[in-house]
This record gives C-alpha cells, structure tokens and sequence, in this order.
C-alpha cells in the first residue's frame, strides 16, 4: 500500500483555497446518475454537488461498461452534520483509547470523516459513492459503503489486501473511470472521490483549491461562495 496521506495532515490544510464559485447542482436532475436514498434530507442538500464535479461524474459514467452504472450515495454536507459526524467518531475513538492524545485522535477520525474545517463534502466537491448493474444491485466492492476501519477490519482502504477477487476488479473499474474523469480517491475510503477541493489540489498538484464550504441556497440549489481568498 503506498503512503496513506490523512486529511488532518497539515500539508492539507496548508493549501490555500480560491473559490471559482461555482454553483451547487442538484444530482437528480436529468437521471443521469442513479442516486441511492439512504442519505436523504428533508432539503435534499446529499445530493447536491458543484458543477465541475458533476459534469465529471457523468463523465465517468459514459466510462463504464454496458451494464454497469454509478449509484451516488451522499454529496454536499452542511457543515453542521460534517461536525456532528466528526464528533460522534472522535468520541467512540475516545472511550476505545482514553490514553490516546488530543492529536492522536484527531489524526485516527480523519480515516473515517474529515476534520469539518476542511472538509470536501462541505464544499460540494466530495461524493460517495458505489457501482450498481443496471436492474439496481449493488456489486460486491469488498465492504459496504461507510463501513469504518474498525467495522471492516481495514477493508475500507482502497487498497486493502483482506477483500476478495471480485472486490478488488470492481474496485479497480471503480477508481479506473472515476481517476480517469479527473477524480482523486481518499485511500481509506474506497467509496470517497473528490474534485477541486484541497486533497485534490494536494494529490493532483495543483497550488489551490477551487471549491471552498459552501451553503446551500434554499430552492435555487446554488452555492454562495465564501470570500474568494478564504484558506489562504
Ligand atoms: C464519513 C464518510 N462517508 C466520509 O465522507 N469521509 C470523508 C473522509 C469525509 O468526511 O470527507
Ligand atoms: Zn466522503
């Protein structure tokens, strides 16, 4: 397994964002994309995503074979619920390890949520997602989408040696379309993908960030972007 660079790494957030502005747009319209609802709010704010994200979905979509489609499971988190997840594991993590430090845990949660500061979900620049056949069954890709590292002993990592064959070719189409749609994947989580955030611009290169948090603009579904050198 290659070096695993966790999201509570300070090279993530030192990069500095520069918010294109880019608008929110809702997943559901056009029936592209099959969207799971496990998710749902009542805003329907999981399944939104910035434009350039979901443009490249589709992309990667058109990738797979006959047969084959996407089923996007969460997108945009408001920051609130990306600091409740957040803290919910960090206290689990907590009771398991009281002799862990502060950092300690802070460093184990970013395997499984993203500290909420930086958070791409929150920007509209992460989605999770899986692959389905085309009657609605989900292929086997090792775990279940979410599964932590303690529940799948593992597993979750991208690429985890403790899954079966048949995980690891799906996993393998999985990142192969989605890599080639200009996505970078999070290695502990092989459901995570990401574009235009800062783990993007740390895994691609690139000297900024494009999306920064975002709200979600009630009815319209667009973004209001935070001032333009937010990060910086
Ligand atoms: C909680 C999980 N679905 C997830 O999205 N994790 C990443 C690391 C995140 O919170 O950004
Ligand atoms: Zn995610």
């Amino acid at each position: 397994m290659g070096e695993v660079v966790l999201m509570s790494d300070a090279r993530i957030a030192a990069i500095p964002v520069r918010d294109c502005g880019e608008p929110l747009r809702d997943v559901r319209r056009g029936g592209v994309i099959a969207v799971d609802e496990r998710k749902s709010d009542d805003e329907g704010a999981f399944a939104h995503l910035r434009e350039g994200l979901l443009n490249r979905l589709m992309d990667a979509q058109d990738l797979l074979p006959r047969g084959v489609r996407l089923l996007f499971v969460e997108g945009y988190r408001p920051p609130s619920l990306q600091r409740f997840y957040f803290e919910r594991y960090a206290d689990e993590l907590r009771a398991g390890h009281p002799e862990w430090s502060a950092e300690q845990v802070g460093a184990a949660a970013s395997r499984y949520v993203s500290p909420p500061e930086i958070a791409p979900h929150s920007a509209g620049s992460a989605v999770d997602l899986t692959l389905v056949s085309d009657d609605g069954r989900e292929l086997d890709l090792g775990t279940r989408v979410n599964a932590s590292p303690e529940e799948s002993e593992g597993a979750c990592y991208t690429e985890a040696e403790n899954i079966g064959q048949e995980a690891r070719a799906n996993r393998r189409l999985l990142s192969g379309v989605l890599s080639g749609a200009g996505l970078v994947n999070y290695p502990t989580e092989w459901w995570h993908w990401s574009y235009g955030d800062r783990y993007w611009a740390f895994v691609t290169g690139a000297d900024h960030a494009v999306y920064g948090p975002v709200d979600l603009d009630r009815g319209l579904g667009a973004a209001v972007a935070p001032s333009p050198s937010q990060g910086d």
